[in-house]
C-alpha cells in the first residue's frame, strides 16, 4: 500500500466561515477516489490546499510523501483539472497545450501526449483556435492537458462536465487504467450514476466535514445505490424539503 495522497486535519475558513473542518483522507496507489457532497460542501477548496494553490488554515497535506506548496517539484508528478487553465483563445488547441507544458522548461513532446490526445478525440479541432471551441471541447483540452504528463497523481475538479456519454465512458476507462498501472486519481463529481461506476473509494463531505470515507462496496452498502446512499448521509432531500 502506497499512499499517494493526503490530507491531515485539513482546515479552511473564508473570513469567519469554515469552508472545510479538520478534514483528513488518504488515497493510495491504484485506487480512484470520488470526493463528494452537496454544492459548498467544501470539495473545491479542499482540492485548491491538496496542490498548493490555496494555504489551509491547519493541518498538513502531501503528495506522493512530498509536502506540498506553489511551485513544489512534486507537483510535477501531478495532472491537475481544476478552474481552468485559462487556455489562449487565439492559439490552437495543440499551441495552447505546448505552451503550457514548455513554459516551465520541458521538451516537448511529453510522454503522455498520443494518449491524452486519444482521450481528448479533438481530431482536426486540435488545430484550430480555442475561441471557436465548444464547452466540451475546452473540458477535453483540459483533460488532455492534465492527462498530457503521465501523472502519477491525477486530481480532478468535476472532469465530466460538459462531456457526452461516449467522452464519459471513454474518461472513465482512462482514469481506471491509470489507476491500474499504479497512480492514485480524485475526482471530484456531482454525477453519482457515473461515480459509482468510476471508483473504488469515496469520500463524502457536508459542510466542510468528513461524514463518510471508504470503499465503494462499504459505502454503497445496504442502500442499494451511490446515489440512495448519498442521499441519506448528507440529508439533502431533507434540507430541501424544509427550505
Ligand atoms: N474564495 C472564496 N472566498 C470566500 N468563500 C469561498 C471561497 N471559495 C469557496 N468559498 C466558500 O466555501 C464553501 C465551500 O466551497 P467549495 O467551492 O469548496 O465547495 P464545493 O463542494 O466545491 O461546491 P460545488 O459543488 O458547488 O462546486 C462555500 O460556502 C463557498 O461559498
Amino acid at each position: 500500500m502506497t499512499i499517494m495522497i493526503s490530507a491531515e486535519n485539513l482546515t479552511k475558513r473564508y473570513g469567519r466561515r469554515p469552508a472545510v473542518r479538520d478534514l483528513s483522507l488518504t488515497v493510495e496507489a491504484g485506487q480512484v477516489c470520488a470526493l463528494l457532497g452537496p454544492n459548498g460542501a467544501g470539495k473545491t477548496s479542499t482540492m485548491r490546499m491538496l496542490l498548493g494553490l490555496s494555504t489551509p488554515d491547519g493541518g498538513r497535506v502531501r503528495l506522493l510523501g512530498e509536502p506540498v506548496g506553489l511551485g513544489a517539484p512534486v507537483l510535477r508528478r501531478v495532472g491537475v483539472l481544476i478552474d481552468g487553465p485559462a487556455f489562449v483563445p487565439h492559439l490552437s488547441g495543440r499551441a495552447n497545450l505546448r505552451l503550457l507544458w514548455s513554459a516551465a522548461g520541458r521538451a516537448w513532446p511529453p510522454p503522455g501526449l498520443d494518449a491524452a490526445l486519444d482521450l481528448a478525440g479533438l481530431g482536426d479541432a486540435l488545430d484550430r483556435k480555442v475561441r471557436g471551441y465548444s464547452m466540451g471541447m475546452r473540458q477535453r483540452l483540459m483533460l488532455a492537458q492534465a492527462l498530457m504528463r503521465q501523472p502519477d497523481v491525477l486530481i480532478l475538479d468535476e472532469p465530466a462536465n460538459g462531456l457526452d456519454p461516449a467522452e464519459v465512458r471513454a474518461l472513465r476507462e482512462r482514469l481506471a487504467a491509470l489507476a491500474t498501472e499504479g497512480a492514485a486519481v480524485l475526482v471530484s463529481s456531482h454525477q453519482l450514476a457515473e461515480v459509482q461506476q468510476l471508483a473504488t473509494h469515496v469520500v463524502v463531505l457536508h459542510h466542510g466535514r468528513l461524514v463518510a470515507a471508504g470503499p465503494m462496496a462499504d459505502l454503497v452498502g445496504a442502500a442499494g445505490s451511490l446515489e440512495e446512499a448519498f442521499l441519506t448521509m448528507t440529508g439533502e432531500e431533507d434540507e430541501r424539503a424544509a427550505r
